[in-house]
């Protein structure tokens, strides 16, 4: 086949070239043909990789699906029929950016984005347009006459045939030629006699019209004389570099950036065939970018390439959020890759949905928490959950936690209770809903932060005698709480969020190992029972945060981390090794982005909404609003927990204090102490005292031997002389404050 060469008129040369190998044509076999036309195997980085030229053979154009190895056969009888119904995968009729309001809104955003950018880099140079325009207009007005006149005269082509049939002497043939030629030109000759006269009225016309009607026709006549005009070589326009915009996701970048990832496994196979890297579906829109199902050669792990997501980026030429390659479903060598128009931290996060006026929460139910890279919104639900949230220190986790908190005050059902052992007082802001809030990591607050652990156990005691009692009823058909039973007033059985950050601070104090075993019990516990415990760490190592407590989480958010221990440790064992890695997110940098885990089928990477504390202070007077006409705000300044405070026990015990013994049992005392205030202390046993004494180092718990009916008995206990020194200490420590 011949072409038409670039200024459009017909090459005979090649005609005739294509002529001459006549009916001995060679016959192509195309799927041969196609074989020499794949690609070569890639070769590693090319240092050059931005250029146009590389992206112009694109893969695209290549055939990449699998290999045809022998003719199709009979699928294998013993494969059940909805198994290879379900196997089947159509494709979608619309194309996805045209599936949902959400990606469709995306790619127009993003064409008229680019429409405008490119009518803003011509616009601004319009003047230079015009002058180049102006200067080459005149030369493609007489090139143009010469190209009429030759055509005109068909001797184009017909002159170098007349020619060889000359040389030749074949004077017949010559004359056939100019036969054909004159039959030509004659009516040549009046079209361009007429196209002559039609312009020259049209000239005459615009000269009599407006004037605006000449500078219509000029703007129209002069840049195409111009391009007529004009060498090859020399544009009128300028290109619209590419610069830092968007590069298209090409199946042939993509299989470049893989194989500059220096995986051996990678790079010998696509050496054997290139084909070992291909595409079960086509790379497509998907939101405000575009993914591409990679699937990798035989024994490769997606996850394998996620964890190189840097070197990924650095062979794409991409900033790093803007590269998301995550394991895909099907296979583990199956990798989806998401590349966004432009870098995440540059994308515009929407606002959080909750922070419009009249929203409502039902803990119940799914409330926006954070946005994909796609900036999908990705919902979370409080009720039957525990949370960890785990990150180094400006990964953005005490946003992220109290984003689930602001959320939790728009459901005036849920009690709130919390404590911020960090001491920054970034949740100050929820005091007016909190029930209870502690702040700092010194010793009376993380005392108060125990005790409340302590307090969280006995309610979740309480209310599992209160489910007991609804179930029987049929109230909770699952000896679980229902929506109806959180409603009901002086049920015991309303949502409560138990929040702690920096849970690290208690873990590692004194308190550390009896607040882990309570913290795992009431976790194991309270699900159930409508007891939400949300915690916030640092540093997940086994001693900051109990593998039993881990264990029983059942939402995770990790945001970023320094280790693969950190990764697992909050998104559970094997996380890492199955390409969930939140050690790819840089702290501050990119602050809120995490792998959410417990919601859905597989883990994702997200960004928790952004609110801050102005807007949270929002949110807090809308939710002080909403519970002021439930009647469930907290009253400030009062001890709404139901236990004494575990200061109060030195006193106690020194009132009950049996006579002038030096030291008692705690058996004995807890006895005397429930005599004394049964609503408190009842149904106390020794262990309980030992734990309540903890924050008083002073009073120590011994072995304190008796003489019972002869025989000598031992049991703990503690000294009289101790829980004087303990008051006494006390004492001084509130007189110095
Ligand atoms: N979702 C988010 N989007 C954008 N920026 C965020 C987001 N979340 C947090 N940030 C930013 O990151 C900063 C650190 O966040 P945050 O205080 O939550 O980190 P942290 O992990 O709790 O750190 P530390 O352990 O030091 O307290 C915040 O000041 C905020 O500006």
């Amino acid at each position: 086949m011949t072409a038409p060469d670039e200024d459009g008129r017909f090459d005979w040369q090649a005609a005739e070239a294509d002529l001459t190998t006549g009916p001995d044509a060679e016959v192509v076999d195309l799927d041969d043909a196609r074989a020499r036309r794949a690609p070569r195997p890639p070769t590693g980085p090319d240092p050059d990789d931005a250029d146009d030229a590389n992206d112009a053979e694109d893969a695209e154009t290549v055939d990449a699906g699998p290999e045809r190895v022998g003719g199709p056969v009979d699928m294998a009888d013993d494969v059940p029929a909805e198994v290879v119904a379900r196997q089947q995968q159509r494709r979608p009729i619309l194309a996805e950016w045209a599936r949902s309001g959400r990606a469709l809104r995306a790619a127009v955003k993003h064409q008229t984005k680019d429409a405008g950018y490119v009518a803003a880099y011509h616009g601004v140079r319009l003047p230079k347009y015009a002058v180049k325009a102006l200067a080459w207009a005149p030369i493609g007005a007489v090139r143009s006459i010469g190209q009429a006149v030759r055509w005109a005269a068909a001797e184009e082509g017909n002159w170098h045939l007349r020619q060889a049939a000359a040389s030749r002497g074949d004077a017949d043939t010559w004359l056939k030629l100019d036969a054909r030629r004159q039959r030509q030109s004659v009516w040549r000759w009046w079209v361009l006699a007429a196209g002559t006269a039609g312009t020259g009225t049209g000239v005459i016309v615009l000269a009599a019209g407006p004037s605006w009607w000449s500078a219509v026709a000029g703007a129209v006549v002069v840049p195409w004389l111009a391009t007529r005009g004009r060498p090859a070589d020399r544009p009128i326009t300028d290109r619209v570099t590419e610069g830092t915009r968007y590069r298209k996701l090409t199946a042939e970048l993509v299989r470049r950036a893989l194989t500059s990832l220096q995986m051996p496994a990678i790079n010998s196979a696509v050496a054997k065939d290139p084909k070992a890297i291909s595409f079960p579906v086509d790379i497509h829109r998907d939101g405000p970018g575009h993914l591409a199902v990679v699937d990798l050669p035989y024994g490769v792990e997606a996850a394998e390439v996620v964890a190189r997501r840097g070197k990924l980026a650095s062979a794409m030429r991409l900033p790093l959020d803007q590269v998301w390659p995550e394991p895909a479903p099907g296979h583990t060598g199956r990798l989806a890759l998401w590349v966004g128009y432009e870098p995440a931290s540059q994308m515009k996060q929407p606002a959080w949905p909750l922070l419009n006026a009249g929203v409502k929460v039902d803990v119940f139910k799914p409330f926006p928490f954070a946005t994909t890279p796609r900036l999908d919104t990705v919902s979370v639900d409080l009720m039957f959950r525990n949370f960890l949230f785990g990150g180094q220190p400006g990964s953005g986790k005490t946003f992220a936690l109290r984003d689930l908190i602001l959320a939790a005050a728009l459901d005036p059902r849920a009690e709130i209770r919390g404590y911020e052992l960090k001491g920054v007082g970034d949740f100050a802001v929820l005091e007016p809903v909190m029930a209870e809030y502690g702040n700092g990591f010194d010793d009376d607050t993380l005392a108060r932060c125990f005790g409340f652990i302590e307090w969280l156990y006995e309610e979740c005691r309480r209310r599992s005698k209160r489910i007991e009692h609804y179930a029987r009823l049929g109230k909770a058909p699952e000896n679980k709480v229902t929506p109806e039973l959180a409603s009901l007033k002086d049920s015991g059985l309303h949502p409560l969020v138990a929040w702690f950050d920096e849970l690290q601070e208690l873990m590692t104090s004194k308190y550390g190992k009896d607040a882990g075993e309570l913290l795992e019990k009431v976790i194991k516990l309270g699900r159930a029972l409508g007891v939400i415990i949300l915690i916030g760490t640092q540093i997940p190592d086994k001693d900051s945060l109990p593998t039993g407590i881990t264990r029983n989480v059942n939402s995770r958010f990790c945001l970023s981390v320094a280790d693969q221990t950190a990764n697992d440790m909050i998104l559970g064992t094997s996380a890492y090794k199955n390409g969930y890695r939140a050690t790819v997110f840089q702290p501050v940098i990119e602050a809120g982005w995490g792998i959410l885990r417990g919601f859905g089928p597989k883990a994702s990477a997200v960004r928790s909404f952004y609110v801050d504390t102005t807007a949270a202070g929002r949110i807090v007077a809308r939710a002080v609003a909403l519970r002021q006409t439930a009647g469930t705000l907290p009253k400030p300044d009062e001890q709404t927990r139901e236990v004494a405070p575990v200061a109060d026990v030195l006193g106690d015990l020194a009132q009950v204090w049996p006579g002038d013994e030096k030291s008692a049992w705690n058996e004995t005392l807890c006895g005397l102490l429930a005599e004394l205030r049964p609503d408190v202390y009842g149904g106390w046993e020794a262990a309980q005292l030992t734990t309540a004494l903890k924050p008083h180092p002073a009073v120590k718990v011994a072995d304190v031997g008796r003489r019972i009916d002869g025989k000598s008995v031992t049991r703990r206990g503690i000294k009289h002389t101790d829980l004087l020194a303990a008051i006494a200490e006390r004492d001084r420590k509130r007189s110095a404050d």
